[in-house]
């Protein structure tokens, strides 16, 4: 059984006077996330991946549809319902500057979930020794403020935020696209041997397909609300379904410019259409290994 399942799931924003004014942001998603997994949810900006996220945080006026988590409807639960799935359900945003309160120490931000949660003082503080140690912190980071810090060391602090109760499935969304390369390519690794040491699961949404390919077991594209296509990372990004991903493909950076441009040529030879318009090859997370499990 799936830990994370959606089913056509619709989302709707009402804005304007009197809220008169509806954008249907998520048009009928179905998507699942087993346990040790991780998805990501790639597509361009506006095409809802970030709400899809947010529905499952129970941030987004579901509209109709059905949202699963650990074989629990979640979809129409209120606040305090919602209270026992913050230890099983986390998230990390995009902007570690505007997530993390920058005037608090990490031990703050990292006693607050442990608080909140239940753990008592002194294996609060074990934990959050263990969690700095966990993300790649030193130990002395504790008593410094989040301002002192880089926006990678910053994603980190919020990395080990979103562990501290040992959560079941952590919501990414976009949580490298605000970094430069290499310390995206070095938050990715983390997620990765966190994963593998943990078992969490992971919704990583990402505007960016190299960046998905790297790091997901499983891949939805998402267009316009809907998901085109949806299967493991091998089979959509070396032989995609739909034109739409081919054109994410070849607009995203990879390790390999031969292979890049035998994509080009086949595309060429398969539309008469312009190129889509994008990156060209470049260094990119590129030298991490794709996980095409
Ligand atoms: N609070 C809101 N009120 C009204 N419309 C919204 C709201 N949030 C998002 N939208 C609209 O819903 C659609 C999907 O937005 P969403 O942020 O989910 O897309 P996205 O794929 O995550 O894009 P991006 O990467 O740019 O954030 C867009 O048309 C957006 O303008």
């Amino acid at each position: 059984m799936s830990l994370l399942t959606m089913e056509d799931l619709v989302v709707r924003y009402r804005s304007g006077r009197r809220r008169s004014h509806a954008v249907t942001a998520v048009d009928g998603v179905s998507l699942d996330v087993r346990r040790r997994e991780t998805v990501g949810l790639v597509g361009e900006s506006g095409s809802g991946k970030s709400t899809v996220g947010r529905a499952v945080l129970g941030l987004a006026p579901i509209a109709a549809g059905r949202i699963a988590f650990g074989g629990q409807e979640i979809q129409g639960l209120g606040r305090s319902q919602r209270r026992p799935l913050a230890s099983r359900l986390q998230v990390v945003f995009q902007d570690p500057y505007s997530s993390l309160n920058p005037a608090l120490t990490v031990e703050d931000i990292l006693s607050e979930p442990l608080r909140a949660g239940g753990v008592p003082r002194q294996e609060a503080r074990n934990r959050i020794g263990a969690l700095l140690d966990r993300v790649g912190l030193p130990s002395d980071a504790a008593g410094r403020c989040a301002r002192e810090f880089s926006g990678g060391q910053r994603q980190r602090v919020a990395i080990a935020r979103a562990l501290a109760l040992r959560p079941e499935l952590i919501v990414c969304d976009e949580p490298v696209s605000a970094l430069d390369l290499s310390t995206q390519e070095r938050i990715l690794r983390l997620l990765v041997d966190i994963q593998e040491s943990t078992g969490v699961a992971y919704l990583f949404i990402s505007h960016d397909i190299s960046v998905v390919r790297h790091i997901s077991h499983r891949v939805a594209v998402m267009k316009q609300g809907r998901i085109l296509e949806f299967g493991s990372c091998e089979k959509v990004t070396s032989r995609p379904a739909h034109r739409f991903t081919e054109q994410l493909l070849l607009a995203s950076p990879v390790a390999d410019p031969d292979r890049q441009r035998e994509r080009r040529r086949r595309h060429h030879e398969q539309s008469a259409g312009p190129a889509w318009p994008g990156r060209e090859t470049g260094a990119a997370p590129g030298a991490l290994s794709e996980r095409n499990r």
